[in-house]
């Protein structure tokens, strides 16, 4: 019995993996037997060394790369395209550099099979978007005269003007500095509450896990799988909650360990 069951499924999921498995051509499987769930709204948080196969999990959860078996659902139809009620955010803010910032937040709402909707609504998202995550004043702006910080708070912006249902964020923060980068772990929270969003959250920083999370799942071995996964109740903001997080650091640190001496 998966560790995704055998906590029991209260509630429905926006997004479920069952059985999932992955090869690239040629090479041995990436990850096999893997079952993962993100709830409507909750944050939840992949968390794996490097190379484990976190992001190949999260490309094919977003429906970019078709996994080689098990199921997809999202939203309670199968999933086998990126969805429109999805967004991604990647490492690299990847903006348009001849657009401005408003045109670039807009971008994300152009694509085909992005709903159709008026001028003027479309206007407003984007507006609201921008407003969001700080950088009203700044739309006018081109990628040139953005901070690394600023370019992310765009990319962002980009994804919530889509208003996804679930927003997939491949270790978004990772190439910022610390201090940025603890600024938009925050933001990150705030806005995605505000826009009720679920998030699946990429990462191999425990801390960010921990203080951003609801839900913390663990991947590890080769081929990758699910080893373990927490529940994060500390009440937010949680950087006040500096004893729990380190007590919750040392546990995940400890499963790490045991993961890798078992792989
Ligand atoms: N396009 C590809 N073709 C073949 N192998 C790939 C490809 N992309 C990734 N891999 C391999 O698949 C494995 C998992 O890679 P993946 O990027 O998913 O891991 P990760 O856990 O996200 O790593 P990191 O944290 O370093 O980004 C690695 O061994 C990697 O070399």
């Amino acid at each position: 019995m998966s560790i995704l069951h055998a906590k029991g499924d209260i509630g429905g999921w926006a997004l479920q993996g069952q059985d999932l498995g992955f090869a690239y051509p040629g090479a041995a499987p990436t990850f096999e037997h893997i079952d993962i769930g993100v709830r409507p709204r909750e944050i939840v948080a992949l968390l794996g060394g490097s190379g484990c196969g976190k992001s190949t999990l999260l490309r094919v959860l977003a429906g970019l790369q078709a996994p080689s078996s098990g199921t997809l659902t999202f939203l309670d139809a199968p999933l086998t395209a990126p969805s429109p009620h999805s967004a991604l955010v990647f490492q690299q803010a990847s903006l348009l550099p001849w657009l401005n910032v408003t045109a670039n937040v807009g971008f994300g709402l152009d694509f085909s099979r992005q709903p159709k909707i008026a001028r003027i609504a479309h206007d407003q998202r984007v507006q609201a978007a921008i407003d969001a995550v700080g950088l009203a004043g700044s739309e006018r702006r081109y990628p040139a005269a953005l901070s690394g910080g600023m370019a992310q708070r765009v990319a962002l912006a980009r994804a919530l003007a889509r208003q996804p249902a679930l927003l997939f964020a491949d270790e978004p923060f990772s190439a910022l500095d610390a201090i940025t980068r603890a600024d938009m772990q925050t933001l990150l929270v705030d806005v995605v509450h505000r826009w009720h969003s679920a998030v699946l959250l990429v990462t191999h920083d425990i801390d960010e896990a921990i203080l951003v999370a609801d839900r913390i799942v663990l991947m590890g071995g080769q081929p990758g799988r699910i080893m373990h996964e927490w529940q994060v109740e500390l009440p937010r903001p949680r950087l006040a909650e500096a004893q729990a997080i380190g007590a919750l650091r040392l546990e995940i640190l400890a499963a790490l360990h045991g993961v890798r001496a078992a792989a």
